[in-house]
């Protein structure tokens, strides 16, 4: 495929932005076209998915032409084609030669989905039957039929993993506390920082505790760690009595380690080579989440995520919603050299959905290298950050209203909160502040307009907001159920998807998180031999004498 900025459309694109975009002032816009919202805005409407999602992109750097070029680039960039394959199951993560099949995993529609000509849906380790095992496991723990080695309940539910093994997972079960278990405590332990897993074990009674080991590989060194010291913790907490096979599962590919492990193999979730880590939380290493909020909910979660899988595989480009947040997201980091794209759910269940966003966004999108081996000569994955509103306004918000740098917003609410508590005051509230937020980002405010409060001429500077910010606003049509979640989150994996195949890289590796694991073994292994960081940088060796003598190793 052709490096990006060789497609005619992003010569067509540069030259569009130097002549229009570059002026292009956004209230004006909506000043002399009374039709500006209804034609950037689209809905989001599906069986399945209860509430309809409004996604407005008219607060955006966008006109006619604009749309035009870039769903352009975006047929010249092969997105069609490269979304096609990955549907057909086609091995696009090229450098691991696999396919990217995580849509498999919520393919309640039926379609045929197959992977080296095999359906991956049926058959005993097929997408179907990992489900069954899911909801027969799931509803056992719950209903109390499964128990634990005293014949307690399982009540406390300590997931360990790292990466998609985690971050999925706790965001799921944040976003859905709502439809929660009340008698079940969650723990997510994924730092290897001892703190993290003691912290864990000190709230936990061996009795009622059960241990979800959650690696694909499980091979990854901080969860291996954890999860044989929380075996430790087990077997001496019950003082040989404790049974690991009723209270330790594994949510994995590698059935050789699991079982090395001493988890027995019928008590493992499998999923196969074709889920990337960070598409990973609609597979088994979704178990935490089904044993949370019920596997009727779990199943909902994935209807929902089908339904934006549909819309992504069937819309044509210009309606379609990922295809749009993706050309958009090209268009701010190319043509307008933005660094970081802001993700802000006025959603306090929301509370970790940038941290989600950002592995998935910079994981897949963090990469210089193009399909053919050279180095990209344009910018690409843009830096993903965010935190709930109206908090973030009240931290990082000066930078974006008044800060030196453009910042794309997005910003996230449901119409109806699950506790409309004080007569609904609070949603209404955090309402009118997702609706100011996105107005005054647009229309700024002018010296003409301070002078007229009385501001004093030398504050006139200080209060100047030059507006003009570009945001995306999403709006769920009623409360962020299972299935609106799982549309959501749909919309950003596809949203990348789009972005990396105009970018022309691969969404799907993650070399980049390598060389520092290698490096740590290494020294891991030095920390216990004598010697003061020899054989290091001046910096590193001289850390490592420092730290060996402060920790007096
Ligand atoms: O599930 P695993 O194999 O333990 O990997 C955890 C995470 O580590 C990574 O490979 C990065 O180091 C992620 O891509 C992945 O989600």
């Amino acid at each position: 495929m052709a490096p990006a900025n060789t497609l005619p459309a992003w010569s067509e694109l540069q030259a569009h932005r130097d002549d229009v975009a570059k002026n292009f002032v956004l209230k004006e816009a909506f000043a002399s076209d009374a039709d500006r919202f209804g034609r950037f805005s689209r809905t989001f409407k599906a069986a399945g998915v209860s509430a309809d999602i409004l996604f407005d992109f008219s607060k955006n750097f966008l006109t006619n032409e604009t749309l035009d070029l870039l769903v352009k680039l975006a047929e010249q960039a092969g997105v069609e084609r490269k979304r096609d394959a990955m549907f057909r199951g086609d091995k696009i993560n090229f450098t691991e030669n696999r396919a990217v099949y995580h849509t498999a995993l919520r393919n309640v529609g039926g379609w045929d989905m197959k992977v080296d000509g095999q359906d991956v849906m049926s058959g005993p380790n097929g997408v179907n039957s990992v489900l069954e095992h899911m909801k027969e496991f799931s509803e056992k723990v719950r209903s109390g039929e499964w128990t634990g080695f005293s014949g307690k309940k399982l009540t406390n539910i300590v997931n360990v993993g790292i990466g998609g093994s985690d971050l999925g997972p706790v965001m799921v079960t944040e976003a859905l506390k709502h439809y929660g278990a009340p008698d079940m405590t969650l723990h997510f332990v994924s730092n290897i920082d001892g703190t993290h897993m003691a912290e864990a074990l000190k709230a936990s009674d061996p009795e009622t505790t059960l241990f979800l080991i959650a690696s694909k590989t499980f091979t990854t060194a901080e969860t291996t760690t954890n999860a044989n010291t929380a075996k430790s913790w087990f077997l001496e907490k019950t003082g040989g009595k404790g049974d690991v096979a009723k209270h330790f599962v594994a949510l994995s590919t590698n059935e050789a380690e699991v079982t090395k492990f001493g988890i027995d193999s019928a008590n493992m979730f499998g999923f196969e080579s074709w889920v990337g880590g960070r598409y990973s939380v609609w597979s088994a290493i979704g178990l935490s989440v089904a044993l949370y909020v019920g596997y009727d909910n779990f199943y909902k979660f994935l209807s929902g995520a089908h339904a934006m899988d549909k819309h992504f595989r069937e819309t044509p480009l210009k309606e379609n919603i990922p295809v749009l947040g993706g050309l958009l997201g090209v268009w701010y980091s190319d043509f307008f050299q933005a660094q970081t794209h802001l993700v802000a759910p006025f959603d306090q269940y929301l509370h970790r959905f940038a941290a989600y966003l950002q592995q998935l966004s910079m994981e897949s999108n963090g990469k210089a290298i193009t399909s053919d081996g050279s180095t990209a000569k344009y910018t690409t994955g843009a830096i993903l950050f965010g935190e709930p509103c109206t908090n973030a306004q009240h931290s990082f918000f000066q930078l974006v209203h008044q800060g030196t740098k453009l910042i794309p917003a997005d910003f996230i609410l449901a119409a109806k909160s699950h506790n409309p508590i004080h007569d609904n005051l609070h949603q209404k509230m955090l309402a009118s502040n997702y609706f100011a937020q996105a107005e005054a980002l647009m229309v700024g405010k002018t010296d003409d307009q301070l002078r007229a409060e009385g501001t004093p001429e030398d504050l006139i500077p200080h209060k100047r907001f030059l507006g003009n910010r570009p945001t995306t606003s999403i709006l769920v049509g009623d409360v962020i159920g299972p299935a609106e979640l799982g549309a959501l989150i749909v919309y950003y994996e596809h949203l990348t998807f789009v972005e990396g195949a105009i970018w022309d890289i691969n969404s799907f590796d993650q070399w980049g998180v390598e060389l520092g694991k290698v490096l740590a073994k290494k020294i891991l292994k030095e920390l216990d031999e004598p010697g003061n960081g020899e054989g290091h940088d001046a910096s590193t060796g001289g850390l490592i004498g420092a730290f060996k003598q402060f920790a007096k190793i």
